[in-house]
């Protein structure tokens, strides 16, 4: 792939998703579930968010891609998000899959480990959740699980590198790290999406709806474009918001006011290196 091939891709992608609106559902935690939702509505997608075994189930069955995060787990997920994963995984729908707090309590790990059968398209984490990941799974750059420390990251998004491409070439699908830089591989190629802002991590949810944006995009493309499409429109957003707010609360608001009036062809402008 080449930069305007890229950047020709995003464009597409981002024009797409606005003209489908596709039905994009969401099991994620109850911290971030509005600004999950509210995300997915300014790109251009359909939301619906959900607990219950039949109706995770039932709408994998309907969807045109998914979202699961494991930020909040209720005991009932136990049951909810293998049998939501499987039929994903068997009907080939798209989905992305955050590992928040990867290392915390059995039941996660437990759910984390089966996952790595039903292969999500898209893994997007913060760099030490990839890391941790990959240790789980057994998988070359990983680490311990007992490493990691609550939902936020304590490695640098380059820290991941390996980590990521080998999760990316077991699934088959794409790994996005974000940080204040965003690394998005497909196992072989790697891109760097650049932008931002630093009052992107004192928001709780930036990480969480960008996993859900970028299953509305995967909607649409591939899973590595999809991932670079919603990298770039977030940081695209968040360098824009960031010049007009006083703090972190307005941010939020201003961010999705961002989201939403964004242009395919300034999303695809935003910087990258293609390495
Ligand atoms: N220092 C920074 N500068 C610029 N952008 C940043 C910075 N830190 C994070 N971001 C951006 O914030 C978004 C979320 O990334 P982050 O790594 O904070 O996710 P996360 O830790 O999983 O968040 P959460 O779990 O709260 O949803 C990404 O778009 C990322 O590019
Ligand atoms: C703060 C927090 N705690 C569990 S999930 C979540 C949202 C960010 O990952
Ligand atoms: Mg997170």
């Amino acid at each position: 792939m080449t930069n305007e091939t890229l950047k020709k891709a995003i464009e597409q992608t981002a024009v797409a998703v606005r003209q489908m609106n596709p039905l994009v559902p969401s099991i994620t935690n109850t911290v971030t579930i509005n600004f999950v939702a509210n995300a997915q509505l300014a790109v251009g997608g359909s939301a619906a968010m959900v607990y219950l075994p039949d109706e995770g189930e039932g709408l994998a069955h309907i969807c045109q891609a998914m979202y699961i995060n494991v930020g909040t787990l209720f005991p009932v997920y136990a049951e909810t998000l293998p049998l939501t994963a499987k039929v994903l995984h068997e009907e080939r729908k798209p989905w992305v899959l955050d590992p928040v707090a990867i290392g915390l309590g059995k039941m996660r790990t437990d759910l984390l480990t089966q996952f790595k059968e039903y292969k999500p398209s898209i893994i997007r984490g913060n760099a030490s959740e990839i890391i941790a990941l990959a240790g789980l799974w057994n998988l070359s750059g990983g680490s311990a699980v007992s490493e990691v420390r609550g939902v936020d990251s304590t490695d640098t998004v380059r820290a991941a590198r390996d980590a990521a491409m080998a999760l990316a070439s077991w699934t088959g699908g794409a790994v996005a790290v974000s940080g204040a830089e965003d690394l998005i591989t497909d196992g072989k190629q790697v891109i760097i999406s650049k932008g931002g802002s630093p009052m992107m991590p004192c928001i709780t949810g930036t990480g969480c709806s960008l996993g859900g944006v970028m299953a509305v995009y995967a909607a649409a493309a591939d899973p590595f474009v999809a991932a670079i499409t919603g990298a770039a429109v977030y940081n695209l957003a968040g360098s824009r918001a960031e010049t007009y707010v006083k703090g972190t609360g307005s941010f939020q608001t201003a961010f999705i006011d961002e989201l939403y009036t964004a242009q395919p062809s300034d999303i695809a402008g935003n910087p990258f290196i293609l390495e």
